[in-house]
């Protein structure tokens, strides 16, 4: 069963519109969320939950509707927005037990394996945790309800190095043991270490939904002095910008062969920044 599948996603805003946002997730996947900032991301994970209204479209958690099913999927899914605003005063053990209320699949073992690695006091408040702490409180909440499906909204951002490998270490743990996590980053050398799968938004459409092989690989790097290159092959750079000698630019893999000087393979930082160029010329 797949754990989500949007059909047709649109909102449109006064200076915005997300327009026909569709994609599906694999079970037991990582699927980074990618695009530059104002691209739609937060509005299009926010759909998800009603938390913003959409204009049409079709949004199925496991194959059912959130709406008429949104207890269920509640149960069954973790949301872990980086913003996310708890009662900043309280203590995290009377958080904890007003929310588990909620959750009727509830399990104390688990969250009390989650607090012990992820390193976190029950005594403190959120006030007291840091960024990356938020974000692991946040994900041993949901954790502990069996969530099967993560959605996170820029789970990594404000967090150093070394937090952010952490976590990505444990989102590689938690797709071994089963779970389906789709998170939004613009952080794409996060996803280069564990994604499986890449939704790429731009200007709220979604411009690519692929395997990160088939998307990073769909593409290389060349860099060229502009004056030695024939008409042809000009045309076939895409996103070309100023570098030090000559410019950088995205070819399609198969326009390879037509360069003399080797290309180089791209990472998703480059393939997104040359893409986005290419998009504003
Ligand atoms: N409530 C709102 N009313 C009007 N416009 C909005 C509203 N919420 C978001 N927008 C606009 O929708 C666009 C997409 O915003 P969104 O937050 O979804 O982007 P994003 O990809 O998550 O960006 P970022 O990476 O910066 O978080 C932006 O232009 C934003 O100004």
């Amino acid at each position: 069963m797949t754990p989500l599948e949007v059909v047709g996603l649109n909102k449109a805003y006064p200076a915005f519109r997300l327009t026909d946002v569709s994609f599906a997730l694999e079970k037991g996947k990582i699927t980074g969320f990618i695009g530059r900032n104002g691209a739609g991301k937060s509005t299009t994970i926010k759909s998800l939950f009603n938390l913003v209204h959409p204009d049409s479209g079709e949004i199925r958690f496991f194959g059912l509707d959130y709406e008429g099913h949104e207890r269920e999927i509640k149960q069954r899914v973790g949301y872990v927005s980086g913003a996310f605003a708890y009662y900043g005063k309280k203590k995290l053990r009377a958080i904890t037990s007003v929310t588990k209320a909620f959750y009727s699949n509830w399990d104390d073992a688990a969250y009390k394996d989650c607090l012990h690695r992820f390193a976190l006091d029950e005594n403190k408040t959120p006030e007291q945790l840091s960024a990356g702490m938020k974000v692991k409180y946040a994900l041993a909440l949901a954790l502990s309800h069996g969530a099967e499906l993560l959605i996170l909204d820029e789970p990594t951002s404000g967090l150093d190095p070394v937090s952010r490998e952490d976590l990505l270490e444990l989102f590689l743990d938690l797709c071994d043991a089963g779970k389906t996590i789709f998170f939004s980053t613009h952080i794409t050398s996060d996803l280069d270490k564990c994604a499986d799968r890449i939704v790429y938004i731009q200007n709220g459409r979604i411009v690519a939904d692929d395997t990160l092989e088939g998307f990073v690989d769909a593409y290389r790097l060349v860099q060229a002095d502009p004056k030695k290159l024939t008409q042809e092959q000009t045309e076939k750079l895409i996103g070309p910008r100023r570098a030090k000698h000559g410019v950088t630019a995205l070819i399609r893999a198969q326009d390879a062969d037509s360069f003399a000087r080797p290309s180089e393979k791209a990472d998703l930082e480059q393939i997104m920044v040359h893409l986005e160029k290419e998009e504003a010329e």
